[in-house]
């Protein structure tokens, strides 16, 4: 079969306090995070936005020990789903890309060409598709396939998204059932999914699957799962002015709390890793809102990190891509149905001069903007909620 390779690709995170502002650089600089349509306005606009959220993100990361465990825990799954392939007689080197943190994707390409592999399995950490994840770090790949004469020479195959793992799932339900046997009236408890939201517009406009692929993911969870618990589906995380996917973990808690619950297991859906996210947000701020509004028993599902049933359904997915015809990147959107992978591209047609004009008229109007902002710490960031 040749020197087989697997890549693991993830978003990230800031190794130390002093990373935090680099790496909101390179999230914010990405169209796919966020969709500036003038292009030549983005870098300006990240570079704004990564030194005015510095500081709260910097909070965030101090709460949780100085940075994110993304990297660690990655290279724990790594060696486990080496560990877990061998066992299944299949010989793989482990490659680990992050979107916007150490080890970089393109770190990655280059030790896969270093290595000489010759057939790789591209599997995104993310169980669900999103425009703004897995379709983000896929479309980097593509440009970095179409550039480099050398990768064209692997023969590779893409996993779009795997939340109907038959042993992901299991295990999701495993630990789920888990946490519900440590409070008194494990049936009475009721289960709240908490999922990474997105921007409405990714679904509406641009067709991303990601609300399908949560909602059919915890429908799945709870079958497996097989309890009579009452179960709720909400989204966390949002950011900027922008309507997200609703309903907002921020209100649903709230109102959980007023129709009088009193037990409650938030299962983290989108990320199989623990994070900033599941640490401080869930953790830390969750738990006080939902005490305040009146939800004592507050627990919270652990991430999967390297749970064996998780890494077993992991190396499941990958023999069974070696096995399978090979999904190759330019596929992935078409596999997703209606997915526009690239939402800045239809601008491209206003690189006119007029348009080159106002990009700079904009760009000197962001300009003052962040100076205002920066000399009074007010502006129209704080007033729109990016910051
Ligand atoms: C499936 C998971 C995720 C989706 C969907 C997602 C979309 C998304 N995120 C932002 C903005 C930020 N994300 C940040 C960090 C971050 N996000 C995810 C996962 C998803 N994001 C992870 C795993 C992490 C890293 C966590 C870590 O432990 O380091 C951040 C930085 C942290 C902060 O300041 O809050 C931002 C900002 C947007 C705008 C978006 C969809 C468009
Ligand atoms: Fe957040
Ligand atoms: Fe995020």
């Amino acid at each position: 079969m040749g020197r087989v390779g697997v890549l693991l690709l993830n978003l990230g995170g800031p190794d130390e306090l002093d990373d935090v502002r680099h790496f909101l650089f390179n999230l914010f600089s990405d169209p796919e995070i966020i969709r500036i349509p003038v292009p030549a306005f983005q870098k300006p606009l990240a570079w704004l936005i990564s030194t005015l959220r510095e500081k709260k993100s910097k909070a965030n990361y101090q709460v949780i020990g100085g940075g994110s465990p993304l990297r660690r825990i990655t290279e724990a799954q790594a060696q486990a789903l080496k560990d877990k392939l061998q066992e299944k007689g299949q010989d793989a080197e482990m490659y680990i890309g992050m979107r916007y943190w150490h080890p970089y994707t393109e770190e990655a390409i280059a030790s896969i060409k270093r290595d000489r592999i010759t057939k790789l399995v591209i599997l995104p950490l993310y169980p669900q598709f999103s425009i703004s994840t897995s379709g983000s770090s896929f479309r980097l790949l593509e440009k970095l396939w179409q550039e480099d004469p050398a990768l064209q020479q692997i023969e590779y195959t893409v996993i779009p998204s795997w939340y109907q793992q038959p042993d992901y799932l299991h295990a999701m339900a495993q630990m789920t059932a888990k946490e519900l046997d440590q409070f008194s009236n494990p049936d009475e408890v009721q289960i709240f999914f908490s999922a990474h939201g997105v921007p409405v517009s990714y679904v509406e406009e641009a067709g991303d699957p990601y609300q399908k692929e949560i909602e059919e993911c915890t429908k799945l969870i709870i079958k497996n799962l097989n309890r009579p618990n009452p179960y709720t589906l909400a989204y966390q995380s949002r950011v900027g002015p922008v309507e997200w996917l609703k309903p907002y973990t921020e209100d649903a808690i709230p109102e959980l709390g007023a129709k009088g619950v009193k037990d409650l297991l938030v299962v983290p859906i989108s990320f199989v890793s623990e994070h900033i996210e599941t640490l401080q947000e869930i953790d830390v701020e969750y738990r006080e809102l939902a005490e305040e509004s009146g939800i004592h028993n507050f627990h919270r599902v652990p991430a999967l990190d390297t749970n064996p049933l998780f890494i077993e359904g992991l190396a499941n997915l990958v023999v069974d891509a070696l096995d399978a015809p090979s999904v190759k990147l330019a596929q992935v959107s078409q596999l997703k149905k209606k997915v526009k992978m690239y939402p800045q591209e239809r601008w491209e047609w206003g690189m006119t001069t007029a348009a080159e004009v106002w990009n700079g008229r904009l760009a000197m109007i962001g300009f003052l903007a962040l100076i205002i902002e920066l000399i009074s710490g007010q502006g129209p960031l704080h007033f729109v909620g990016l910051l």
